[in-house]
């Protein structure tokens, strides 16, 4: 069995044993959504009418009392690892703290329903016979393709601010609409995120960024108002043209979004958050001289923000650092073929290379098309342990001799444009660097000996 497999039967075997002691127990939440849609769940909950207790006595010392006040206890999977959550249905009273209620009665499934966010996360649903239980019509909004707040939504946010960027991430993870009310109570709190703990936002950011619907959450924020108040200093950004030749995609916001979706399926978080910060500099360091555009400087200024911005958010350390080496050094390979060789070597063997290669492709596909550097410096990275970094030269001076070319100043050139083929394996071998240099001489204005 997967692991998947493991956990979805572990949480089977909870509700099983829940139900042989006379209780009534459902999966609930976000795996009834999941599967609805066909996807796999990341996680499966448990919800009950038994006391926390109850289910600590059932389960024994398998359970571990992580929210007991709130009716929430995790119960342990001893022969194949991983914990399930079992919650008690309960309803919730006042949120003080924005976070939690303040307390809890314990209650039936349909009011535990109307306590929680979307109505796409609020059905439970009985994994022996796959009914469905929906108290809130989440499937016909799951059907409708529609995001909406159990309730009122106005309550629903204000009890949870973090649930302004849950809506957001929803929403653009399955693609909903969110439903006008709901949409309404959200760009009118928008400015209320800011109570949310800066690790809470932080994470709901990491979870938008590293999955493929990045560009379309970040989008979202926008337009709801969101990123003027969790990542101010990319608003700047919005209606800056860099100029056609340069950016055809449109304004450097509609760039960030095209470089988000150039990133590799699985980006790591820092590569994901540089990629949304990489030019985040440039509408501050942006001069026209003689009708160009400059931004002298724009990735040491992108730099200080991004620091500034992991800094309020709270980011690990590690985190923060590689965040701000990406932004800083994103440009640094579009230069690799004009590097010294012991800079370039250096650089290709920094931590966290992969994902500087991975931005600056993204960043060159979305402005001008591949970057070929990409490929020399990945030729590099791969020559090194199996060998010297940079392969021996396919082709000498004496080769030039004997080929019959007479010796001139004219040799370097062609040694280095041989060479140059050779790191982009255009030719690999010294046949080939002769077949080339047959085809190319002209160019040279070299006669043919
Ligand atoms: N602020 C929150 C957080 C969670 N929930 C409820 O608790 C369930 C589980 O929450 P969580 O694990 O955070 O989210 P999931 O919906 O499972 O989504 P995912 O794990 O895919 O992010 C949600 O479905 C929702 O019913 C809620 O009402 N309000």
């Amino acid at each position: 069995m997967t692991n998947h497999e493991n956990h979805r039967d572990f949480a089977t075997r909870i509700v099983g044993r829940l139900r042989q002691e006379g209780f009534q127990a459902y999966w609930a939440g976000g795996c009834v959504r999941d599967l609805i849609l066909g996807r796999e769940p990341a996680d499966y909950d448990v919800a009950t009418d038994a006391r926390p207790e109850q289910v600590m006595a059932i389960f024994g010392r398998r359970t571990i009392p992580v929210g007991v006040s709130f009716g929430v206890v995790r119960v342990r999977d001893s022969r194949e690892g991983g914990e399930v959550e079992v919650a008690t249905f309960r309803s919730d009273g006042a949120y003080v703290d924005g976070r939690h209620p303040e307390s809890v009665v314990f209650s039936s499934p349909e009011q535990d329903a109307e306590r929680r966010d979307f109505t796409i996360n609020g059905m439970f649903s009985d994994p022996f016979s796959g009914e469905i239980i929906d108290y809130v019509g989440g499937r016909a909004d799951l059907d409708a393709r529609v995001l909406r707040a159990i309730g009122d939504p106005w309550a629903r946010f204000r009890e949870d601010k973090l649930r302004l960027l849950r809506a957001i991430r929803f929403a653009a993870r399955f693609r909903l609409a969110i439903d006008p009310a709901t949409h309404s109570a959200l760009v009118t709190m928008a400015n209320q995120i800011h109570v949310v703990a800066a690790e809470r936002i932080a994470q709901e950011l990491r979870r938008m960024l590293v999955h493929e619907s990045r560009s379309e959450a970040m989008n979202r924020m926008l337009e709801c108002g969101l990123v003027a108040h969790v990542l101010p200093p990319l608003l700047p950004m919005k209606g800056v043209f860099q100029g056609k030749p340069i950016q055809p995609e449109g304004d450097l916001w509609d760039h960030v979004l095209l470089v988000l979706d150039l990133l590799p399926r699985e980006p790591s978080f820092p590569l994901a958050f540089a990629a949304l910060l990489h030019d985040v500099g440039k509408p501050r360091t942006m001069a026209t001289h003689k009708g160009r555009i400059s931004f002298h400087n724009h990735e040491l200024v992108g730099r200080r923000i991004a620091d500034d911005l992991c800094r309020r958010l709270k980011l690990s350390n590690t985190e923060r650092e590689r965040v701000c080496w990406l932004v800083e050094f994103h440009q640094y390979l579009g230069d690799a073929k004009r590097l010294r060789e012991a800079k370039l070597k250096r650089m290709l063997s920094m931590p966290g290379i992969d994902d500087l290669l991975a931005l600056h492709r993204a960043d060159a596909l979305a402005s001008f098309g591949e970057s070929p550097q990409v490929d020399y410096c990945r030729y590099y990275i791969e020559a090194q342990p199996s060998g010297p970094i940079n392969p021996a030269p396919l082709v000498t001076g004496h080769d030039l001799v004997r080929y019959g070319l007479s010796p001139g100043s004219h040799f370097s050139t062609i040694l280095e444009q041989i060479r140059e083929a050779q790191l982009d394996r255009l030719i690999n071998s010294k046949r080939e660097a002769l077949e080339w240099l047959d085809e190319h001489l002209a160019s040279f204005k070299v006669e043919k000996p």
